[in-house]
């Protein structure tokens, strides 16, 4: 996880088995609650939190949890500084769950409903808290629910109105930001329309699974437990590679977020890819062929070390964490690869700035081995 305040202080101990979060994002009416009643109910003999997070509910001091056991609901509350999750402070929002499973019993999941205007992206950061930190709670995956009827005009005017602007919509964000997609109400839409909407979202986000459904019925095991977050996701980058690679080159919508992937043939080292994430991240110095500043929203990729080391690499937006693969590594494909979902990213613009980290990176070492 990167350093410096961006990471929640917990202090509690930790269960052995944190509890997975699922953030379930997607525009307005497109059916998040449809799901939420669907998993209820599905699930019914597991312990779930349901969490609605409101914005502007700054006079709030409790924020209502919805509970979910053995075909019961009853209702508990959250003691928060103020009624939104992540306007509160970043651990606060954190502990609050925590301090409920201590007086409830620890819950099977806990799903976490984004109103439909929001930006998942600062909630996905509270509960992305790093396992050693010793959280109780992790972050399991985005789910983004889309109104297959509605959503081809939203996400396409979107596209189309904001080319180039500063701001990105939250539809888009939230498509951007999913781990998978739900492409629900399909019951009213027609086979073009359906394809249509897929090119679409795909030009947004070429590595999230889409999936099709009607009054938001899904395979229960394609969205709880994705452990999106964690390394032993690392041999699912090749597969999302793929998906993207499948993709490039399909799409001729003029806009500015789109899916990105980069490869590097030889062992990186640590400092020379230090060096291009802080750029990319933090010091905004990368831009498109036309000067405009790229916005990386969400990064995920497994990178072979010059000392032949191997990790998987992850973000969302500014904060980045590194986990050392173990497990598994003769199936870890040669060289690395990463996938970058942002605003204004070029591949020309990306693959010269990492050879310049990756030069400068080997140039200082050689400049060491000279001088030992
Ligand atoms: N025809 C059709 N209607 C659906 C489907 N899924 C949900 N609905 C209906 O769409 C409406 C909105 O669904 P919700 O689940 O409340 O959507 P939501 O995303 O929670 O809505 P907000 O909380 O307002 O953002 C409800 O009337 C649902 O019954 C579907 O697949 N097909």
């Amino acid at each position: 996880m990167d350093s410096d305040d961006e990471i929640p202080s917990l202090v509690t101990a930790a269960t052995i088995d944190p509890v997975p979060v699922t953030i379930i994002t997607g525009y307005l009416g497109s059916g998040k609650t449809t799901l939420l009643n669907y998993i209820l109910t599905e699930q019914h003999n597991k312990k779930i939190a349901v969490i609605l997070n409101e914005f502007g509910e700054g006079d709030t001091m409790e924020k209502s949890v919805a509970i979910g056991e053995k075909g019961n609901l009853c209702e508990e509350w959250l003691e928060l500084q103020n009624g939104c999750l992540c306007c509160s402070v970043k651990d606060n929002g954190v502990k609050a769950i925590e301090n409920l499973m201590s007086k409830r019993g620890k819950f099977d999941y806990i799903l976490l409903e984004t109103t439909g205007l929001a930006d998942p992206g600062p909630i996905a950061k509270l509960f992305w808290v790093d396992s050693e930190l010793g959280s109780d709670v992790h972050l399991d995956g985005i789910i983004c629910v889309v109104d297959s009827k509605n959503a081809i005009k939203l996400l396409d005017n979107t596209l189309r109105d904001e080319p180039h602007s500063d701001t990105i919509n939250p539809s888009i964000r939230q498509v951007a930001l999913a781990d998978i997609i739900l492409l629900n109400k399909i019951d009213l839409v027609n086979i073009s329309t359906l394809v249509a909407l897929k090119t679409i979202i795909r030009s947004i986000n070429a590595s999230a699974e889409i999936v099709e459904t009607t009054t938001s019925i899904v395979d229960l095991n394609k969205i709880l437990d994705l452990k999106s977050y964690s390394s032993s996701n690392s041999l699912r980058v090749d597969e999302m590679i793929r998906n993207v690679e499948s993709f490039e080159g399909k799409t001729h919508i003029h806009q500015n977020i789109s899916t990105v992937t980069l490869e590097v043939t030889d062992g990186i080292l640590r400092t020379s890819l230090d060096n291009f994430i802080c750029q990319i991240l933090w010091e905004n110095t990368l831009k498109d062929s036309r000067g405009n500043s790229a916005e990386i929203i969400r990064m995920k990729g497994v990178i072979r070390f010059a000392d032949g080391s191997i990790a998987m690499i992850q973000s969302v937006y500014d904060m980045y964490e590194f986990q050392e693969l173990s497990n598994n590594l003769s199936e870890v494909p040669p060289g690395s690869r990463i996938i970058l979902i942002g605003k204004c990213l070029e591949k020309t613009e990306l693959n010269y700035l990492l050879n310049k980290c990756i030069d400068s990176g080997n140039g200082f070492k050689e400049e060491v081995n000279r001088y030992r």
